[in-house]
């Protein structure tokens, strides 16, 4: 058994991971560290693990860790400073921030934290399962995009590969359930200030912006300007991404569906809906599933693709085991079998 250890073990997504890890048939986890429960039992900080997960939390201690593979699950500006060349040679790192996912002027001008560790950006692996298979099976650091960014990318590197889109016309309205703020308190999130009101938020400046562009010139080989727009929903979990774009003059419905098959026929985890059903948030749920429907308005002359996925799980953590079992050489699917849950 692999040794696994997750610093941010109890927040959000390191919850996830815990949940998808301790069954999973190849690791052992062996370490999970926390900020605030330090010596706590993981299972009083999150008692739907009573009787599963045990462990005690530790400090974020990398002497006191000992792991194959570690997972980076804390805010930004965190792996930055902890990830070294001499870490990555003992360990392989999987961090779930934005530290390693874009250009280091792209970081300065869209985070508010310094960073640190210039000289691994050029090692770190973007990790996108579906567009970087390769490279992620010889990695030793994976930067592992975030949810709404997956679910862009997912459904925009197709056409734009494929050049069907003009690329200044690419608008992206995009949905996330409460769990995508993480579980520190803040206002923004509490019941009163989310429940029965939807919000847009970050108009012009999220940061998901430079980086949904500067993956779709790495894997989509085109400069898109785009606009993307975020926005709190009252649920639990979920991203739904309505994209819309300008298509080139007569390409219609069956060949954008030529097109997604071209890339996602043998992909088990991008379910294509095409133009038959509509991708809802709750059709993924606790999945690592991302569902994918589009449709050509001929009146307009563009197409509406709606796709969706769990935030926590293809947008976060399920793609971060998915990575990991390529990392290992391991069947991709790995621990990552589990149907959506519905009703959730
Ligand atoms: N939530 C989501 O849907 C997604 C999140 N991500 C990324 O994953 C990472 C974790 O997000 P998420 O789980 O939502 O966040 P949470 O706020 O839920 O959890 C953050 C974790 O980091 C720890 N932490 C917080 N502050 C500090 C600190 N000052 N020093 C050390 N540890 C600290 C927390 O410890 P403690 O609980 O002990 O206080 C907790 O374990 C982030 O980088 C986020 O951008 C990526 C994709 C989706
Ligand atoms: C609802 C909500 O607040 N969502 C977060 C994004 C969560 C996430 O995925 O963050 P990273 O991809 O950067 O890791 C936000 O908009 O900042």
């Amino acid at each position: 058994m692999m040794k696994v250890a997750i610093l941010g073990a109890t927040g959000y997504v390191g919850a996830e991971l815990v949940r998808l890890l301790y069954r999973h048939p190849k690791v052992q986890l062996t370490h999970l560290s926390s900020h605030s429960y330090q010596s706590e039992s993981y299972s009083k900080v999150y008692p739907h693990f009573k009787g599963l997960v045990e462990e005690v939390c530790i400090e974020d201690d990398l002497n006191k860790i000992d792991a194959d593979v570690l997972f980076i699950a804390l805010p930004h500006g965190f792996a930055s400073k902890i990830v070294t060349p001499a870490l990555l040679q003992k360990t392989k790192v999987i961090d779930m921030g934005a530290d390693f996912r874009i250009s280091k002027e792209a970081y300065d001008n869209w985070y508010q934290v310094e960073h640190f560790g210039e000289e691994l950006l050029e090692e770190a692996i973007y990790g996108l399962s579906e567009w970087n298979r390769e490279k992620i099976k010889s990695a030793q650091l994976i930067a592992n995009p975030g949810c709404y960014v997956t679910c862009s990318l997912l459904s925009l590197i197709p056409l734009v590969k494929e050049k069907v889109i003009d690329l200044e016309s690419i608008i992206i309205d995009a949905k996330s359930g409460v769990t995508g703020a993480g579980r520190g308190l803040s206002i923004g999130s509490h019941y009163t200030e989310c429940n029965e009101s939807i919000k847009a938020y970050g108009l012009t400046t999220h940061r998901h912006t430079p980086e949904i562009e500067e993956k779709l010139l790495c894997f989509g080989g085109e400069n898109v300007t785009l606009t993307f727009t975020p926005h709190l929903v009252p649920m639990n979990r979920g991203i739904l991404a309505t994209i819309y774009g300008k298509l080139k003059a007569g390409v219609t419905n069956e060949h954008i569906m030529h097109i997604y098959k071209k890339y996602y026929k043998d992909e088990k985890f991008i379910r294509l809906l095409g133009d038959t059903a509509v991708a809802e948030t709750r059709w993924v749920k606790g999945s690592n599933f991302c569902d994918i429907s589009f449709k050509v308005d001929e009146r307009t002359g563009r197409v509406i693709i709606v796709s969706a996925l769990d935030n926590m799980i293809k947008g976060a953590a399920g793609q971060a085991v998915q990575n990991m079992n390529l990392m290992m050489g391991w069947q991709e699917d790995l621990g990552l079998e589990d149907a959506p849950i519905f009703p959730a």
